[in-house]
């Protein structure tokens, strides 16, 4: 069975190689494609470097666009889409996401942080389903529109059609697992311009789904 890892990642360069050799060294997974959205660092450098395939857009486009040219880029039956800023990721992470879709228990997986870091883990308790750790059936993506607009609104977008139309997900437990919050990169008033945009996109996002 083909599994494809998909990263989308914006300056990432200080963050990517330890999500992309994660996923590259996995034995189920057949194909890593990191998305440089726009990166004006090093981003695809250094995963082109690691051994990903990588997909470098010109242009800043947002989370979900460069999600979509992802699942574009490959056949895959099954996708794994990973954030690229994860610390602690490790190879027991992504068969938690990965054996109830192979098994063919469900058809979308979603991982919430447990033990990590007490922010991180109060934001995935509080709203488990913005997570972008996620497995996610091919057939499903096929059948959604309009995910290249979405930006931040991707996992809204993801989880309300999953809802609406009964597909079978499962939230897995992802323990020892954190990830960079938006302040820690870009410095606390960047950070908190950088959240309040996600915000109004992820409210967007209902509209796409
Ligand atoms: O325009 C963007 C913004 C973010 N990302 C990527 O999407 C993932 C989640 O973004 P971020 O870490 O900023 O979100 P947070 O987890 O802080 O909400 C990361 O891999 C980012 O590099 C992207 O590809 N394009
Ligand atoms: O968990 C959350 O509340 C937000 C914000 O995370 P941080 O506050 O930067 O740790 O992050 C998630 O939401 C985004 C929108 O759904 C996703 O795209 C990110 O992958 C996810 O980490």
């Amino acid at each position: 069975m083909e599994i494809a890892a998909v990263i989308p990642a914006y300056n990432e360069e200080e963050r990517i190689a330890e999500v992309a050799k994660v996923a590259i060294q996995h034995n189920l997974i057949t194909e890593t494609i990191v998305v440089s959205d726009g990166s004006t660092d090093n981003t695809a450098l250094i995963a082109n470097r690691c051994g990903a395939e990588v997909l470098e857009l010109s242009e800043n486009i947002g989370k979900g666009g460069a999600m979509q040219l992802g699942i574009e880029e490959t056949e895959a039956e099954i996708i794994l889409f990973l954030d690229a800023d994860l610390i602690g990721l490790k190879e027991k992470h992504l068969d938690k996401l990965l054996k109830p879709l192979i098994n063919n228990k469900v058809k979308m997986t979603v991982g919430v942080f447990g033990e990590g870091r007490f922010t991180t883990d109060l934001a995935h308790k509080i709203a488990p389903f913005l997570s972008g750790q996620r497995g996610i059936r091919r057939e499903i993506l096929q059948q959604i529109s309009n995910l290249d607009l979405t930006k931040f609104g991707v996992e809204v977008a993801l989880t309300r059609y999953a809802n609406e139309a009964g597909i079978k997900t499962k939230q897995v437990r992802l323990e020892d697992l954190t990830h960079v919050m938006k302040e820690e990169k870009l410095g606390f008033w960047q950070g908190l311009i950088a959240r309040l945009k996600m915000y109004w996109e992820m409210l967007k996002g209902v509209r796409w789904s």
